[in-house]
């Protein structure tokens, strides 16, 4: 059992908060990523947890035992970081040999755990070799193996991966959630990048100026982000944004994007509460190409991705183009005409001055058009 909790941590560093009130809970076997930009305060969280940092208040909770005191070799817990710093003069064996000596286990035991490790990371065969002889990959491969053979009750990763090219990094990614899951391990990793995230986290936490933001599976960030700035994070191509005035026509409220306007369905949210200022995100792959029905646009570019195509679509409410994804099969050219076509159910309504979404409120369907 490994229930990590972490509750009300704040940080301060020279007296600026790095992190206020961070509350998480993290299941036992969960894999659990820290997702935001630069100097938000994923690094600082992963610190506290192994014991490099000391929350200036709040508590930090493993099975139910507060940790903080624990140094971090007594914490049992692996770290993989960005820099893995293999001993360049010890073999792969030596490499993940040396943790294990210093507990002082068995020989035999040694043997065993080295022999399982690099099984599992699927380097079987390459025991003698210096880190100097391995690609990138299999060195990352190492060090995730050293930290493995320890059989941590928790596994820590700062941006294990940023290393690495583009498709390794997708390699390597499959690997680290086979890994996990195989061995159960409960895992936080901090990332900054979004897809890493989605693909590796049962849940992710979403920070912001050492805040989160919002803490949910990746579905739910991506369909029910709590604000706009979760909801930007989360995809890519990201969602787009248009600024939107509220309006009461017909004693009914609807939105003007610049010259057009469109009803708002507001279930469960009286009309009296609807913020005047309104940002709409709608995704690239909500949003249909269509000939005959929808808003007029112009195409701007066509980016063609190999099995889908971004068209980017000048309208008359947006000041920057709208970004549509669509099969590839779909593939208009700059400078055609077109239409567009929001699905109704997937329009994403956030209040301008909160940020924060409107549950339930929706841009109703394209037609018919008022003016
Ligand atoms: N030891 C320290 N002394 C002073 N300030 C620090 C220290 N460690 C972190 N900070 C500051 O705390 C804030 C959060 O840093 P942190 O490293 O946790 O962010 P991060 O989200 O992990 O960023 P990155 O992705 O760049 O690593 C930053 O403003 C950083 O400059």
């Amino acid at each position: 059992m490994s229930e990590l909790t972490l509750e009300s941590v704040t940080k301060q560093f020279r007296g600026v908060e790095v992190l206020s009130d961070i509350r998480m809970d993290v299941k036992d076997g969960e894999f659990i990523c820290l997702l935001g930009p630069s100097g938000s305060g994923k690094s600082t969280i992963l610190r506290i947890v192994g014991g490099f940092e000391h929350a200036d208040s709040g508590s930090v909770r493993l099975d139910g035992q507060d940790i903080q005191e624990l140094p971090p070799n007594k914490r049992n817990f692996g770290f993989v970081f960005q820099d893995y710093a293999l001993f360049p003069h010890m073999t792969v064996e030596g490499n993940i040999a040396f943790g294990l000596k210093t507990r002082k286990l068995p020989s035999d035991v040694v043997k065993d755990r080295i022999a399982s490790a690099l099984k599992l990371v699927g380097l079987t065969g390459l025991e003698k070799r210096y880190p100097a002889q391995l690609s990138g990959g299999q060195r990352q491969r190492v060090a995730i193996a050293r930290v493995v053979a320890l059989q941590p009750s928790l596994l820590l990763f700062d941006e294990p991966l940023s290393n690495l090219d583009a498709k390794l990094r997708r390699q390597i990614r499959i690997e680290m959630k086979t890994l996990q899951q195989e061995l159960g391990i409960t895992t936080i990793m901090v990332t900054h990048d979004q897809e890493e995230a989605v693909t590796l986290g049962d849940r992710i936490a979403v920070l912001q100026n050492g805040v989160i933001q919002q803490y949910g599976a990746p579905m739910e960030l991506y369909n029910a982000p709590a604000n706009a700035f979760v909801a930007g994070f989360l995809g890519d191509p990201p969602i787009n944004f248009l600024n939107a005035s509220v309006v009461m026509e017909d004693g009914r409220p609807g939105m003007r994007l610049g010259e057009e306007f469109r009803r708002l369905t507001s279930e469960g949210l009286p009309t009296s509460t609807l913020p005047k200022e309104a940002v709409v995100g709608i995704r690239p792959e909500d949003i249909r190409l269509s000939d005959t029905e929808g808003v007029p646009g112009v195409v701007k570019i066509v980016e063609r991705l190999g099995a889908y195509v971004l068209t980017y679509v000048a309208v008359a409410f947006s000041e920057t183009p709208l970004c549509c994804l669509a099969p590839n099969e779909v593939a208009p050219q700059a400078g055609q005409r077109v239409r567009l076509r929001f699905d109704p159910d997937k329009t994403l309504v956030f209040d301008a001055r909160t940020t924060k979404l409107l549950p339930g409120v929706r841009l109703e369907a394209p037609t018919p058009i008022h003016s």
